[in-house]
């Protein structure tokens, strides 16, 4: 191991409360909950050590003698775009497209406000300083960053003025000389147990009286009172057996903040929900970080494509018409995300007040959310076109070193593949859609980008409405 990987690694041992089932976990590297996670994650920091392909991933960073990922460069050009876009494509093909929170979401974030620091700055007299100093420590200490926006779901119908639900959110208790001090839960933070640092604000805009829940912090994994409480872990099953959940289970957590301290330095914006608000919708930033989002996607598409035509070579269904239908629907998806890529990207633009060279956010919008109904879509095909396949295995790939191991040779071998093979290439596809890690990856594309539902409703309110609806008038008009 290089000397990226490791040191990210030596990290995590900064005292932090992961809590696994009921124990606190006090050696995240050797846990098998998240042995295989952390060891796919080192390898990729060490991709920057690597001479050979740190340009794939990295940038050689102003200011600093060494390469940093390539989610930190501001663009100020097409080429920048462009190398941000290629790493943030290599490292999700390096996952199979299946981890996608691997950090250059968020740091794409801090590198928005980093590049609007001038104008963020309007919103606190020592906001910019502090976007400065975080953004050079982030970029040239490799920090791995992650964000949790949303409240936890204890009544939805309810809101801030009630003192239930007010208690439980995210709110400040407190300041004194070092810090504002915060009660409350978070969730959810994907990637929670090994991040460095945790990115939190409201994703929902607050009214002016909230002042307690209005912040922006950045809150260090490590903080004394802070306990990131994990979901279930995936991961702890066999590489031969689930290839996905074995190397690639990124783990989500909730945040439960038990009077943790957070610095000055750390809190960009406390108690202004207004300026909270700005920042969180700040289309630069946002855009930058959007853009990662949809690149991954494509290594996913790719991904669930790539494993579905495999699935119908091996039992010989490729020749029937409706599969080649469905087969080909998938191609149509790849085809879809990846052109809003390359329109994005083809239309960015300087943007007037900060310079940065931003992509057309319209299409990254409608990428994202086109892709929570692809993504759900394109594991529907894969079912269809495996059908009982996907059970039909046995439970593990060591029975083929057992006794039964001539009848398993001889009665599960496909089309011109042979048993073995064939049972590792349905294990694999049954990893990616009936596992438990194959159900929160479907969640995951339906959420992660916020709720999909006012997504849509978001794009229809920010149109350009007259645009589409005048020339319905000027028709009739001039059929009158
Ligand atoms: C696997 C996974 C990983 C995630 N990782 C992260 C992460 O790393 N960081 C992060 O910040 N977030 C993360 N998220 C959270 C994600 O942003 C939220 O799940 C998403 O914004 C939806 O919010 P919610 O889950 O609280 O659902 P809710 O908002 O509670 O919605 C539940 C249902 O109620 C409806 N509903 C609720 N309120 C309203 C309303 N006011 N108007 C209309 N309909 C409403 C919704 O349409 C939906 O059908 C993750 C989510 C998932 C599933």
């Amino acid at each position: 191991m290089s000397f990226r990987g490791k040191r990210f690694l030596d990290s995590l041992n900064d005292g932090r409360n992961v809590w696994a089932d009921n124990d606190r976990v006090s050696d995240l590297p050797s846990h098998p909950a998240f042995a295989g996670t952390l060891n796919t994650i080192s390898r990729l920091f060490d991709l920057l050590d690597d001479v050979k392909v740190r340009d794939h991933v990295g940038y050689p960073a102003e200011g600093s003698d060494k390469y940093a990922h390539s989610s930190f460069l501001v663009p100020y050009s097409a080429e920048d775009l462009a190398r941000r876009s290629h790493a943030f494509s290599y490292w999700a093909k390096e996952t199979n497209g299946v981890m996608s929170r691997l950090s250059d979401y968020a740091r794409s974030l801090v590198t928005g406000w980093y590049g609007s620091r001038k104008q963020l700055g309007k919103l606190d007299s020592k906001l910019e300083a502090k976007i400065s100093a975080y953004y050079e420590e982030a970029r040239d200490k490799d920090l791995f960053l992650t964000t949790s926006l949303l409240d936890p779901q204890i009544d939805r119908s309810k809101g801030l003025d009630d003192q239930r639900i007010a208690d439980r959110y995210l709110h400040v208790v407190k300041e004194t000389k070092e810090g504002i001090v915060l009660s409350g839960a978070k969730m959810i933070a994907t990637g929670a147990p090994y991040t460095n640092d945790f990115l939190i604000f409201s994703f929902n805009k607050l009214d002016a009286r909230h002042s307690k829940h209005a912040h922006a912090i950045i809150v260090p994994a490590g903080s004394k009172g802070l306990h990131i409480v994990c979901r279930e872990s995936f991961a702890e099953a066999g590489v031969r057996d689930y290839p996905l959940s074995s190397r690639y289970d990124e783990m989500d957590a909730v945040l439960l903040f038990d009077e943790v301290l957070v610095p000055w330095e750390r809190v960009l914006i406390n108690g202004d929900a207004d300026a909270v608000w700005k920042l969180r919708s700040h289309v630069p930033s946002n855009t930058l970080a959007f853009h990662q989002t949809i690149v991954r996607f494509v290594a996913k598409l790719e991904f669930v494509t790539g494993v579905t035509f495999a699935v119908a070579d091996a039992i010989g269904v490729n020749g029937f018409l409706h599969v080649q239908e469905k087969l080909g629907e998938l191609i149509t998806q790849i085809d879809t995300i990846k052109a809003l890529v390359i329109a994005s990207e083809a239309q960015a633009k300087a943007d007037p007040s900060t310079g940065m060279w931003l992509p057309e956010a319209s299409y990254i919008d409608t990428a994202r959310s086109i892709g929570t109904k692809l993504y759900p879509r394109a594991i529907e095909i894969l079912q269809q076109v495996g059908a009982g396949g996907f059970v039909q295995t046995p439970a593990k790939m060591s029975q083929f070193d057992g006794p039964l191991s001539d009848l398993l040779n001889r009665y599960f071998e496909g089309v011109s593949i042979n048993a073995e093979n064939k049972v590792q290439l349905f294990k694999l596809a049954w990893d990616l859609l009936g596992s438990q890690l194959g159900s929160r990856h479907e969640l995951y594309e339906r959420f992660y980008a916020g709720d999909p539902v006012r997504s849509f409703a978001n794009q229809y309110l920010s149109s350009d409405k007259s645009a589409l609806v005048d020339p319905i008038w000027k028709l009739l008009r001039q059929s009158r």
